[in-house]
């Protein structure tokens, strides 16, 4: 979906948040044009995905208890014919793989949106973390690609370069923004913007079109404020006022590549 059309459409975006930064992913989605929904009771997911034009499950802060809720949302939104994203924060920690794998086999997952080291765990590769920030370094164009493979979802693969696969497409941008790495919940954002864009259709087109935005109110924003407490702010107002006609000229000016 294109800017323009989220901002006529207002795509409903359910996201089963997690308790760190729900308020940052709202006005993300809000500000961007769309509109942000946030639940975990089971008896309101059938009402609520039916009503939603994207799914997105954040495995940030997941109770066991509430797996099987989760499970059953993705399955609803799959039967629904609704987008589903995943945020499986600091997977590759072992007890937070276990309920990834769970919801990976009983539901499909569209798209899987995850630093270089929480991509680099459904590809199989060994990649340092620390807790939920991705510390390593890494071929991750080639882990996004094998990660693409083995689980069958489009990946988006945040950090200094963003990657973009579905195993066979592929497309990174390489843009070097600090400040967005200081926000917590820039990527929980992010995944909720990529539910955003794709909620008429899932493509590497939209998702890319998704990680552009983040990418580029980023570099605007951190061309006006320097420290990471205004740059949350520049950033949401740079993405209340980004413009279709800047975002196609970022995505066509050079920073993106195949
Ligand atoms: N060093 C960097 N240079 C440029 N952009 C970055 C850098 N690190 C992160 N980003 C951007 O920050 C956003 C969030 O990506 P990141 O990989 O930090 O997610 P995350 O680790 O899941 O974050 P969080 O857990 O705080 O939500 C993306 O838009 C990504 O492009
Ligand atoms: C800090 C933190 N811990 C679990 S989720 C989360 C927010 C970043 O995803
Ligand atoms: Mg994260």
């Amino acid at each position: 979906m294109k800017l323009s059309e989220i901002k006529d459409k207002k795509p409903l975006v359910f996201n089963y948040a997690n308790y760190v930064t729900p308020q940052f992913v709202a006005n993300v989605v809000n500000v961007i044009g769309g509109s942000p929904i946030m639940a975990r009771e089971l008896e309101e997911f059938p009402d609520l995905v039916a009503a939603s034009d994207a799914v997105v499950i954040n495995s940030g802060t997941w109770r066991r208890s509430e797996l099987l809720e989760t499970i059953k949302l993705a399955q609803l939104a799959n039967q629904a014919g609704k987008v589903v994203v995943l945020d499986p924060v600091a997977v590759g920690i072992p007890s937070r793989s276990l309920p990834v794998t769970a919801l990976m086999a009983d539901a499909q997952v569209d798209i899987i949106r995850g630093n270089a080291a929480e991509i680099a765990w459904f590809a199989g590769v060994d990649f340092s973390s620390q807790g939920i920030d991705a510390t390593g370094d890494g071929d991750v164009r080639k882990i996004a690609i094998l990660a693409a493979k083995k689980t069958g979802a489009i990946i988006a693969l945040s950090g200094k370069q963003d990657v973009i696969s579905d195993g066979h497409t592929t497309r990174t941008i390489d843009v070097d923004v600090p400040l967005l790495a200081t926000n917590v919940g820039t990527g929980d954002a992010l995944s909720a913007l990529i539910g955003t864009y794709n909620s008429d259709g899932i493509s590497i087109e939209n998702t890319m079109r998704a990680m552009a935005t983040m990418k580029l109110a980023g570099v605007k924003a951190s061309k006006k404020v320097k420290t990471p407490g205004f740059f949350v702010n520049q950033l949401l107002d740079e993405l209340y006022l980004l413009s279709e006609n800047e975002l196609d000229a970022f995505i066509n000016g050079g920073g993106i590549h195949d």
